[in-house]
């Protein structure tokens, strides 16, 4: 299996940055880097039970959840 690359730097949000990564189909992904925190575990359970219930039903108009 081949490696992903780490690509443009698109932004930060409340948990962490997000980059660019692109698979070996040069399909592009947006990637949240989760930042390792002890401060307020619930508030990031929350944000992971919301991502992966939009996951369970797709949109098109919503970004699709590839894996947590
Ligand atoms: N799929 C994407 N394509 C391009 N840029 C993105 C994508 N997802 C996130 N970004 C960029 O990364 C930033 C942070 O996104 P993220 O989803 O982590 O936080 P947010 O929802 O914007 O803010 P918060 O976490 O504070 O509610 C966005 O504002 C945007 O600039």
């Amino acid at each position: 299996m081949g490696r992903d690359t780490v690509g443009e730097y698109l932004g930060e949000g409340m948990f962490g940055m997000v980059m660019e990564i692109s698979n070996q189909k040069n399909e592009k992904f947006a990637a949240k880097m989760i930042k390792a925190t002890k401060d307020k575990p619930e508030v990031l359970k929350i944000e992971l039970d919301m991502m992966e219930k939009i996951a369970a039903d797709p949109h098109e108009s919503i970004l699709q959840l590839i894996a947590v």
